[in-house]
């Protein structure tokens, strides 16, 4: 895809989807950006097709499926910007093969996760959710029967990244005793302990709680067989992905009183709008909390991720920096003032750095900075240069074998 000239400012477009927070909005406009229009919810089918078609840029957070069909209508768009931490409702590759970068915010909402989840835990411990759901109903279930203190109790953390070891430190702090699960060797914060493995942790845990990310691994990876190896009375929270648990299991131990209590956040399927029925074969037991896929959904991380994922889409537009994309080539530019940038991506095959530079040697063209990063597949190579020379050169770039996505800045 070729830009003729830098595209004005007020002619490219944002569309931000599922009611992401006003900062950012604030981040895009304070940057020049006026040509915003924002849904409070998600999109799907035709619809997005014909939304994304026109967009140079797109904001969604967990619900918006970015499929390669989806993409393959996005003509236009320049990055994603996923304002929430996973990625996975985002074919990755596909946007990577289009030359389209995508963001996310992998930090912002992880206290509020860990907050929940800890708050979650007590109240489970408590059996709070069954006495007050009693209570609702005109009963009065005042005894100490299966209420027990979060002090002592063992947390199995499933997952020690971001969100798992903010809640191993709190949980801590709360007099628990903490073990985890990862598949990459992790620093124990506090007295922490990394497990054997997965059955070791299951096997010890009082609470079990899951802070994976949706990848092939992490599929189906709690079921029946994984649920019949946590002590009899323990307690299973996921607020990472619907297809981490199977639910039919966790519903089937629950109701046979393996398991004292649940709280669930993520849903293989999920409603696609507030309007829409929630169903679950979880519904209707009282020992388990239902939330809305709410983990990170605060005020706090809200507000944040509009800045942060704003700011990096607004970075990438203006200047070209790719630093933090999880699909992309990372590369961090300096400004460039009173030159004209080139940003070109390339499928990384060989021939064409050669055929880029024999570009420059042709037209006579001093390069007054460039920049590289590539991966197995990828290369994006950034080429400062005078004024004059952009327009030329940016043909030229755009017929290089292998070229994805060529633009200029300036
Ligand atoms: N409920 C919500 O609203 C909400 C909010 C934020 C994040 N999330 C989910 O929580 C997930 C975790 O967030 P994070 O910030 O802690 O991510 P993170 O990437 O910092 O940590 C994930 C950890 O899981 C580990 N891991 C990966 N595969 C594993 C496997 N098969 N077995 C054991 N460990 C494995 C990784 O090595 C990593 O340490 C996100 O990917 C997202 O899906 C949900
Ligand atoms: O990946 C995340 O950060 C969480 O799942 C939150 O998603 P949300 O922005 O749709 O609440």
């Amino acid at each position: 895809m070729l830009h003729k000239t830098s595209l004005d400012k007020s002619k490219i477009r944002f569309l931000l989807l599922e009611g992401i927070h006003p900062s950012a909005q604030e981040v895009l406009r304070a940057a020049g950006y006026s040509q915003i229009e924002a849904l409070p919810g998600a999109l799907e089918g035709e619809a997005l097709q014909r939304k994304i078609a026109d967009a140079h840029f797109i904001g969604v957070r967990s619900r918006t499926q970015l499929t390669a069909e989806v993409l393959a209508h996005a003509h236009k768009l320049v990055a994603i910007g996923c304002f929430c931490i996973g990625t996975n409702q985002v074919d990755l590759q596909a946007a990577r093969e289009r030359g389209i970068a995508v963001f996310n915010a992998p930090y912002s909402n992880t206290r509020s996760v860990a907050e929940l989840v800890l708050a979650e835990a007590i109240l489970l411990l408590r059996g709070v959710p069954a006495r007050n759901a009693a209570a609702h109903r005109g009963g009065w279930l005042k005894s100490a029967d299966n209420a027990y203190e979060a002090r002592g109790k063992t947390l199995g953390i499933i997952g020690y990244g971001a969100i798992g070891s903010q809640l191993s430190v709190l949980a801590e702090a709360l007099g628990m005793q903490v073990v985890f699960h990862d598949v990459v060797g992790k620093l124990p914060l506090g007295n922490a302990r990394q497990a054997a493995g997965l059955h070791a942790l299951l096997a010890q845990s009082d609470i079990v709680s899951l802070h994976v990310p949706e990848v092939p691994s992490t599929q189906w990876m709690i079921g029946a067989a994984e649920i019949a190896a946590m002590k009899p009375g323990a307690i299973l929270i996921n607020a990472s992905r619907g297809t981490v648990v199977e639910i039919d299991a966790l519903a089937q131990a629950l109701r046979e009183g393996h398991l004292a209590g649940a709280a669930v956040d993520v849903f293989p399927v999920e409603p696609k709008s507030n309007k829409d029925e929630f169903t679950s074969p979880l519904r209707g037991l009282d020992n388990v909390i239902l939330t809305p896929h709410i983990g990170g959904s605060t005020q706090e991380a809200q507000a944040n991720i509009g800045l942060e994922v704003a700011e990096k889409l607004v970075k990438y537009s203006d200047n070209g920096t790719s630093i933090t994309s999880v699909n992309f080539p990372e590369v961090a530019l300096p400004a460039h003032p009173g030159k004209h940038r080139i940003l070109h991506v390339h499928h990384n095959q060989p021939g064409v750095l050669s055929a880029i530079n024999q570009v420059f040697a042709a037209l006579h063209v001093n390069i007054a900075g460039q920049y590289l990063q590539t991966d197995d597949k990828l290369g994006y190579v950034v080429i400062d240069l005078d004024a004059q020379s952009s327009e030329l050169a940016l043909e030229k770039l755009s017929q290089v074998a292998g070229t994805i996505r060529c633009r200029v800045l300036f």
